[in-house]
């Protein structure tokens, strides 16, 4: 069965990482943004020829509502062209935090953007995605492929390298599932904080009773979007007397001044994944990417 990867240009380091970890050819998709703001996409199939069987296609959902429309276009079009198996890699998966509504009359954009997945793509591999209030990814995308990986492992191989016998704090409990993964990894200390969120720029993070005072901790969690959820963590603890504080995270959204306010909080180094393209990635995801893929086909 002949396969092939596409990937877009703002994507090509990582994607390529992965064609090459999967033994994939991989072709760039050529994309155009017209003044009035529609886009127009070219594939390299016309020249190189035939479609392929099994097609993956790379894009991670970070800045989302764009790339969603070229999927549908995508999608539609392999499907036109005989492609028989196509498959999503999106190592950051967009809308999946509006998971309920929080409020009356609140859209819950996780299944909804879940279900536009699932009639897309006949699988799709995420790493770490936000389900903080369901257990599996196949209840926001309702498909037998529905694969969650996770950052967590290869975070915490770094730390070990990086930090001696470092303290790893989740910021809030829902990080529980990424610093236990690293905790069994490592050997090392975990907790979590607790966290309440009262908007998008505005969380109070309470220490866990762990002795902090004099030690190296690091911070785990999904993702840093305001940074705030990271720094009010950090702050409180080197106020409780922490030797440093460093930020390990899977997706490195980092919106606006998120970096300056994390920096201010008083954080040493933030290390991430290359789920997002960031100057603070620090781990390659493409080993764990590639084996999700040769398990699934
Ligand atoms: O950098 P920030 O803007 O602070 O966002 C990052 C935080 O947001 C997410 O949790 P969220 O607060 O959505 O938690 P919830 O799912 O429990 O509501 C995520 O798990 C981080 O903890």
């Amino acid at each position: 069965m002949t396969r092939a990867l596409l990937h877009f240009q703002d994507e090509a380091a990582p994607a390529r990482r992965l064609a090459e970890a999967a033994g994939l050819p991989a072709h760039a998709v050529e994309r155009h943004r017209f003044p009035d703001e529609e886009l127009k996409l070219r594939l390299p199939f016309a020249e190189t020829g035939a479609f392929p069987e099994t097609l993956v296609l790379y894009r991670s959902l970070d800045r989302p509502n764009d790339k969603l429309v070229e999927l549908l276009l995508l999608a539609r079009h392999a499907r036109r062209q005989g492609v028989t198996r196509l498959v999503l890699v999106a190592p950051y998966l967009a809308y999946m935090r509006q998971d309920i509504a929080f409020h009356p009359g609140e859209i819950v954009s996780q299944t909804i953007v879940g279900g536009f997945l699932a009639e897309l793509f006949d699988a799709v591999i995420t790493v770490d995605p936000h389900l903080h209030r369901i257990e599996r990814l196949d209840q926001a995308i309702p498909l037998e492929h529905a694969i969650a990986l996770s950052g967590a492992p290869r975070l915490a191989a770094l730390i070990a390298e990086k930090r001696h016998a470092p303290l790893l704090l989740g910021p809030d409990e829902e990080a529980l599932q990424w610093v236990r993964q690293a905790g069994e990894a490592t050997g090392f200390e975990v907790g979590t904080c607790r966290k309440t969120r009262n908007g998008d720029r505005d969380v109070q993070v309470e220490l866990p009773d762990i002795a902090v005072a004099g030690r190296q901790v690091v911070l785990m969690d999904d993702v840093a979007s305001s940074g705030h959820t990271v720094a009010r963590a950090a702050e409180a603890l080197l106020d409780a007397g922490a030797a440093s504080v460093d930020v390990a995270i899977t997706h490195a959204l980092f919106a606006g001044d998120a970096l300056a306010v994390i920096e201010a909080a008083g954080v040493g180094e933030v290390w991430s994944t290359d789920c997002i393209a960031h100057g603070s990635n620090a781990i390659a995801m493409a080993p764990v990417l590639a084996e999700a893929l040769a398990a699934l086909y």
